[in-house]
């Protein structure tokens, strides 16, 4: 295995996710990597579709490492997807074309449970691990690699659901009809994502971000118990790199998530910066939160709306990024605003 032990030439993401002196703050895009770019669209027309290029690690390291180029952020994302995992588990998705992933069976019962094994990380996601080693060695340094997964109830709300849904009920009601299932199916997606969160930080992942998209689905009392447990347990066993949690639209959770062992929480955009540095205190660094629709207005819009993040979340422990994945319509030019904007204002 590719072990890297080479210097970045700006780790100015580690150094703001433990709380360390910047220069100034860091800045990446969730999502960055595809969608917005003609050069993504050109590869990807290269090849029969998303699950093809997510599989062929040279393109994946391509498609990584062209935000880093063009957009010239301060991290690399790398390119796959939170969906691995229950396909590395036994339950294969697909990827349709402007609709999103699609599973065609999905658990319903105690035996779709049980057939469900720990995955095998070695055997069924190399190609993940490939990519991160063909992306840290290109990269040269340049910038950190941000490795990731899906929270464990954001990736049970798919397996059950199998698609996406504005509500997940058939996930939702499961937590409630058959509580001592769920947890089952839970556990064996925290145990198959610990050990795929640590071969991504065995091949370079710098940092690593956990996805809870559908957090705010949950109600506050479902959250505590099949939420922040298995986030626990996954912040635990990881102890190699820095962390960071996004759970979409859990404002009640914050209290909760604090105590757990991410050093960065990430914010969605309707939550307000300086609320939440209330309740998770000033031991935390805080990601976010620009509404990714302020990227369709103009470039003195998109200024003026960057600097009062900047200012809501103060100099010190911010990674600044948006609220939520970059939307596929954004013209690259007006995310380049934003990160011009984020470096300059945010110059000490
Ligand atoms: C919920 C979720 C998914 N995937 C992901 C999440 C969590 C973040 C979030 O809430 O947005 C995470 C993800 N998916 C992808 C990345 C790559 C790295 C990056 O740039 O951030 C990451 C970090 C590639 C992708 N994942 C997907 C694409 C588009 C597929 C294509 O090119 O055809 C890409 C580049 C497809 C995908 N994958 C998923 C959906 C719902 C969709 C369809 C809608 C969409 O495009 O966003 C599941």
């Amino acid at each position: 295995m590719y072990i890297c032990s080479m210097e970045l030439k700006n780790d100015l993401l580690l150094r703001a996710a433990k709380g360390e002196k910047v220069e100034r703050t860091p800045v990446w895009l969730m999502r960055q990597a595809g969608r917005i770019l003609p050069e993504y669209r050109k590869v990807r027309a290269s090849v029969s579709g998303f699950i093809e290029l997510a599989q062929t690690p040279e393109l994946a390291a391509e498609v990584t490492i062209q935000p880093v180029d063009i957009l010239d952020v301060d991290a690399a994302i790398i390119f796959s997807d939170i969906l691995v995992i229950p396909e590395a588990m036994g339950l294969p998705y697909e990827m349709i074309e402007k609709k999103g992933p699609r599973f065609p069976e999905t658990i319903k019962s105690k035996a779709d449970v049980d057939k469900m094994r720990v995955a095998d990380v070695e055997e069924s996601l190399s190609y993940v691990t490939k990519a991160i080693e063909i992306t840290k060695k290109e990269l040269n340094g340049r910038v950190p690699l941000i490795g990731f997964a899906g929270a464990p109830w954001t990736i049970f709300a798919y397996m059950v659901e199998g698609s996406g849904s504005k509500t997940f009920s058939k996930a939702k009601a499961m937590l409630y009809t058959d509580p001592e299932l769920s947890h089952q199916l839970l556990s064996k997606i925290t145990d198959s994502t610990i050990a795929y969160l640590k071969a991504q930080i065995s091949a370079g992942a710098d940092l690593v971000q956990v996805f809870d998209s559908w957090a705010g689905i949950l109600s506050h009392d479902q959250y505590k118990e099949f939420a922040i447990p298995y986030l626990k347990k996954i912040a635990d066993a990881i102890q190699e790199v820095p962390k960071t949690i996004f759970a979409k639209d859990a404002h009640a959770a914050f209290a909760d998530l604090s105590k757990l062992d991410y050093q960065t929480i990430g914010l969605d955009w309707t939550m307000n910066p300086r609320e939440v540095r209330k309740i998770v205190g000033s031991n935390k660094t805080l990601q976010g939160n620009l509404d990714p629709c302020v990227l369709y207005a103009d470039k003195n819009t998109i200024r003026v709306h960057t600097r009062n993040m900047l200012q809501h979340f103060g100099t010190e422990r911010h990674i600044a990024n948006l609220g939520h994945g970059v939307y596929p319509d954004i013209n690259p030019d007006h995310v380049k605003y934003f990160i011009e904007a984020v470096k300059e204002y945010s110059q000490k």
